[in-house]
């Protein structure tokens, strides 16, 4: 378990980091997101112990980052945004050493170094210099240093960055297995990657926490009034008594791509749910309801509205 109390990090007049305080429970998959400087690596810096916070509380599985560090570092694997790669090593040499800096058992070490490397594919690529290998393949040497030896707590920042679709797939389906067991917090700016993979969003803008929830909330907290889109078996005229339905707040009818059927765009008053209504009017009415579905709204929505860039946009 993860807690940050008013976590706030100052470069000289610029704050990165702005009162953020959180909490991430063991065994659950935590996104961090938000545009370029929003403070979600300088965050990340903190939580791991790379840098020192200006102020602020950060406690790993009871203990305080500041007063025992190596204590809560033990907890941690990360992979920073820039994974600090030995060019000059091969894979398994680099392995090898980050075993013995974070003082991994020696006789299970080996064990440890064979399932990094087999979970993040690269066991074929292992006698290779690091100076050699793509940039996807260092992204995957960085990932496997960074769950080596299985720290509860394992911090990706970007970890799909410089990845091919395939290995993007990969990965994704290697942190969602790391979830059963670990608190997993990465960083994206892809929001699809964010809805995909984790339980829990955090969105930052300008070094402060604009919202925080699952995905399915955020989405839905932001759609505000219902909309549904239904398809049914009339012609326009005959579905003319939707609008009179009590809570219709807006009622849109255009031609269905089948013959025979239109598709409606129905939004619903503040606070009103009409669907029971709309169901015993198309009964009423002999109008079969051929499809009825709530539209959402996307993560990128949220993600706009929550950070103010939809003004900035507009
Ligand atoms: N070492 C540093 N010295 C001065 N300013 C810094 C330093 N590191 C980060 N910053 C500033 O802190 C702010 C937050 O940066 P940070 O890298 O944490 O953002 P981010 O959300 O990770 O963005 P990105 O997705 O682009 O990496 C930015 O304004 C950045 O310029």
């Amino acid at each position: 378990m993860i807690e940050i109390q008013h976590l706030v990090k100052k470069y000289g007049n610029n704050t990165a980091v702005n009162d953020l305080s959180m909490v991430l429970k063991a065994g659950k998959v935590y996104g961090f997101l938000g545009p370029n400087g929003a403070g979600k690596s300088t965050t990340m810096n903190m939580i791991t112990g790379y840098i020192g916070a200006t102020s602020g509380e950060i406690i790993i599985n009871g203990h305080d980052i500041r007063k025992e560090p190596a204590a809560a570092k033990k907890c941690i694997g990360y992979l920073p945004e820039v994974p600090p790669l030995y060019m000059d090593m091969t894979v398994e040499e680099y392995l090898k050493f980050a075993a013995e800096l974070k003082q991994l058992n020696k006789h299970t070490r080996y064990a440890d170094m064979k399932q990094a490397m087999e979970l993040t594919k690269i066991t074929d690529v292992k006698n290779r210099m690091i100076r050699n290998l793509s940039k996807g393949y260092r992204q995957r040497v960085g990932l496997a240093q960074a769950i080596l030896g299985f720290p509860e707590i394992i911090i990706l920042d970007e970890p799909t960055a410089g990845l091919d679709p395939k290995q993007i797939i990969e990965i994704r389906d290697l942190i969602k297995s790391l979830s059963q067991k670990h608190t997993v917090i990465l960083s994206s700016h892809i929001l699809s990657e964010i809805s995909e993979v984790c339980d829990y969003v955090f969105i930052i803008s300008k070094g402060r926490l604009a919202a925080d929830d699952t995905v399915e909330n955020l989405k839905q907290k932001l759609s505000g009034d219902a909309v549904f889109e239904l398809i049914l078996k009339a012609s326009e005229e005959e579905v003319s008594f939707l609008q009179d339905l009590k809570g219709v707040a807006s009622c849109h009818v255009t031609a269905g791509r089948q013959e025979g059927t239109v598709n409606v765009k129905m939004a619903a008053k503040s606070g009103e749910d009409f669907r029971e209504d709309l169901f015993y009017a198309c009964v009423q009415n002999d109008t079969p309801i051929l499809q009825m579905q709530p539209v959402s709204h996307s993560l990128e929505e949220v993600f706009l509205e929550v950070t103010g860039e939809k003004e900035e946009q507009k």
